[in-house]
């Protein structure tokens, strides 16, 4: 299957478990590969027949910037299923990382990978 990626999509957000993270806005960097046919837009040449990347990842930068979860594992379920249901794709991966965290480590975070057929 196709794929439409965004990748490296940084947003600050309100993250983290601890006091001092609940006072704070952290970046976080989204990678996100999603299934979808690209022949169709290929052929047509139209935007409209796209999966639209920057209409998502507006989506997501609102939505995030809107959040205050403890888990990082939340805010990539949530994001999962809002690509899931909002835009119609049936399948999409996603990382989700957390630079900085974790002194001594470049990045962490999680990767899921979810389906429309099993939300
Ligand atoms: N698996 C996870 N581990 C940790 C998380 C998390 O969201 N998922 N969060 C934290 C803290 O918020 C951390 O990022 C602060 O440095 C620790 N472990």
């Amino acid at each position: 299957m196709d794929k439409v990626f965004i990748e490296g999509l940084q947003i600050d957000a309100l993250i983290g478990i601890y006091d001092w993270e609940r006072r704070i806005r952290q970046p976080l960097v989204f990678d996100i590969e999603m299934a979808f046919d690209n022949r169709i837009p290929a052929a047509s040449d139209a935007i409209e027949d796209t999966l639209n990347y920057k209409a998502v990842s507006k989506r997501i930068i609102g939505y995030v910037s809107e959040t205050g979860f403890g888990l990082v594992e939340t805010l990539a379920e949530r994001v999962a299923a809002l690509i899931l249901e909002e835009f119609g794709v049936a399948h999409v991966k996603l990382r989700l990382a957390k630079p900085g965290a974790v002194r001594g480590a470049r990045s962490v975070g999680v990767v899921i990978e979810r389906s429309a057929a099993t939300l």
